[in-house]
Formats: C-alpha cells, sequence, structure tokens
C-alpha cells in the first residue's frame, strides 16, 4: 500500500451540542491532491484545522506524515504550509516584505530566504510586483502570494481552504496548474472546496455533510458508483414536471438547467427513458429524452441531497 499523508480514525469535533465534523475516517496517500467537498458549514475548515494540528479534536485518533497529532503539532509544523480562506497576509507590506517575513518565521536563514523568494517570486508571477503592497494586489494576485507564502518552507503536506473562493475561473485554472506541478515534486495536498470542477480534479475526494462523510473515492469511481441514471428531458413546461417527476419516488431529484431538466433515476431502474414515458405519458409528449454520463454534482446531489 501506499504510503499515507494523513491517517484518521473517528475523527470528531464538537462545538457545544454542535457536531462539526462527526467520526471521520481517513487514508489520505502521500503525493496526490485530495480534495473535501461539502456546503458552507459541512465541516470542511474544522477538518482542515484538526489536520494541521490548530485546533484540538473532541475525539479520534489522526497521524499526519507519521506525527500523531496534536501531540506533535509543533513539530509537524515546519512540514506543513496552511493557506486559509481568508487572505492573511500584510496588507501594508510589498509582496517581498510579507515573503521574507514568513521566511523569518519559518527559520529560513538570511541567504536562504533571499533564495527562495527569489525562486518563489519567479515560477508564482510575482516578480514584476515584488515592491507592491499586498493590499493593492487584484484577487489572483493575492492567491498566487497567498500560495507562495504558504510553500515558503517548502512543505511536505500543504493544506488549502477554498483557495479560489475570490478568483474568476481563468485564476483558477492558473492556480491548479500551479498544484499539479507542486504535487508533482511530491508535496501532498489536501483542499476544501465547494465547486464541483475543483473537486474534479482531484485524485481523491470526500464528500462532507452535516460534518459526516458521505461517500469517498475517486472522481470517476464516485461517479461509477453512483447508483442512479441521469437522464436530461428537454421539453417545455419544465416546472410543472419537475414537480411531477419528484412524486415519483424512484426519481431521486430533477434539476433544470437552462431548458432542460436533469433527472436522477433509480440505478435500479431498466431502460429509464422508457420508463419515464410511462409514467408521465402526457407531460413527456414531444419531449425529448437523453442518457447522459453522471457528474460530480449527480454524485453530490445524491448523497448529500443537497445543491452545492
Ligand atoms: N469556533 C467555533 N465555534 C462554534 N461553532 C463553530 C466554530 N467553528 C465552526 N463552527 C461551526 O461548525 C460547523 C462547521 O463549520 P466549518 O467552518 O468547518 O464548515 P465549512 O464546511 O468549512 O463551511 P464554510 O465553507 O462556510 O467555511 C458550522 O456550523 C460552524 O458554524
Amino acid at each position: 500500500m501506499s504510503e499515507l499523508a494523513i491517517e484518521a480514525h473517528g475523527l470528531t469535533r464538537r462545538f457545544g451540542e454542535l457536531v462539526a465534523v462527526n467520526r471521520l475516517d481517513l487514508a489520505i496517500p502521500a503525493g496526490t491532491i485530495y480534495g473535501f467537498l461539502g456546503p458552507n458549514g459541512s465541516g470542511k475548515s474544522t477538518c482542515l484545522r484538526m489536520l494541521t494540528g490548530l485546533l484540538l479534536p473532541s475525539d479520534g485518533q489522526v497521524t499526519v506524515l507519521g506525527l500523531p497529532v496534536p501531540r506533535q503539532a509543533e513539530a509537524l509544523r515546519r512540514r506543513v504550509g496552511y493557506m486559509t480562506q481568508r487572505f492573511s497576509l500584510y496588507e501594508d507590506l510589498s509582496v517581498q516584505e510579507n515573503l521574507a517575513f514568513v521566511a523569518r518565521v519559518q527559520g529560513l536563514s538570511g541567504r536562504q530566504a533571499r533564495e527562495r523568494i527569489h525562486e518563489l517570486l519567479a515560477t508564482h508571477e510575482l516578480a514584476a510586483l515584488s515592491e507592491r503592497l499586498a493590499g493593492s494586489l487584484s484577487g489572483g494576485q493575492r492567491q498566487r502570494l497567498a500560495l507562495a507564502a504558504a510553500i515558503v518552507h517548502r512543505p511536505a503536506l500543504l493544506f488549502l481552504d477554498e483557495p479560489t473562493s475570490a478568483v474568476d475561473p481563468e485564476n483558477r485554472r492558473d492556480f491548479w496548474e500551479t498544484l499539479f506541478d507542486l504535487c508533482d515534486t511530491g508535496t501532498s495536498i489536501v483542499v476544501s472546496t465547494h465547486y464541483m470542477d475543483e473537486a474534479e480534479r482531484c485524485h481523491g475526494l470526500a464528500i462532507l455533510d452535516e460534518g459526516v462523510k458521505r461517500a469517498d473515492g475517486s472522481p470517476e469511481q464516485l461517479m461509477n458508483g453512483l447508483g442512479v441514471t441521469v437522464v436530461e428531458v428537454l421539453t417545455t413546461g419544465l416546472r410543472e414536471l419537475k414537480r411531477d417527476l419528484l412524486a415519483l419516488g424512484e426519481v431521486h431529484s430533477a434539476a433544470q438547467l437552462g431548458l432542460r431538466l436533469r433527472v436522477l433515476v433509480d440505478g435500479r431502474i431498466e431502460q429509464p427513458e422508457h420508463w419515464l414515458r410511462r409514467q408521465l405519458p402526457e407531460r413527456l409528449n414531444g419531449a425529448e429524452l437523453t442518457r447522459v454520463r453522471p457528474s460530480l454534482e449527480d454524485v453530490f446531489v445524491s448523497r448529500t441531497g443537497a445543491s452545492p
């Protein structure tokens, strides 16, 4: 079996009555990008904070990079990087000064820091911005700086909490290219997200909902093991059709996408297009029904009963 970057058994965190993370088991292979996919409040940040050793679990065992956490959280600190949801750098320091500050905190010598910062400015397209105040950067530039700061000390494991919430699709794509480059050099990456396209890029992922892991595996495994068939219906009167479809016990969900309805039908139903026509002959008279490949969003909806 491949080496594990993170192993957790029964990881739990309570805040008073609320169980934010509920008996989570994890086995995350080293050298991969692993995602936590879930809606707001599903426990993603709480989970990441426990895995970094910053937040004490209420229960459960966690080993990160072979170190038991939180007991060895201090030793772990130098080996992990953490990019939080909010921009946590100094807005009134320049790009270069921010990186120099983080390098000092991480214990790099003056020379090591100078060399590393030079390298990071080049690889993260920050060289031309090195004298700019962090507070004056665009969303995408800030994000590149935050990532560079999180990896100043070359961590073996990098945690990213909803890293691309504030950037446009193009910057998001570039950001993911950088993550794959990092992963290729052996860095393990754990990322939380509520974006399907982002989750789909991960090697493995866990779907979290109300603190509980509803499913895990590679995106392909999750999509293939869905247990539903997806049929797209192109017709008129979609609102009424949706209502009637949802009244059928075998229909797990029906979501409108422009002029189409995306319908998840129980996988035990054979020939779901014909079955649907038989259930609602009048509504589906003249409609176009096409079976399509399940997406990660379908997995998410069927596992959690919610929209991301
Ligand atoms: N320090 C805290 N004290 C009390 N409740 C908390 C605390 N931190 C988190 N929670 C609660 O725990 C639950 C999970 O929150 P968490 O931030 O982990 O979710 P999330 O999936 O990261 O959501 P988001 O995407 O909104 O950050 C929420 O109900 C939240 O209100």
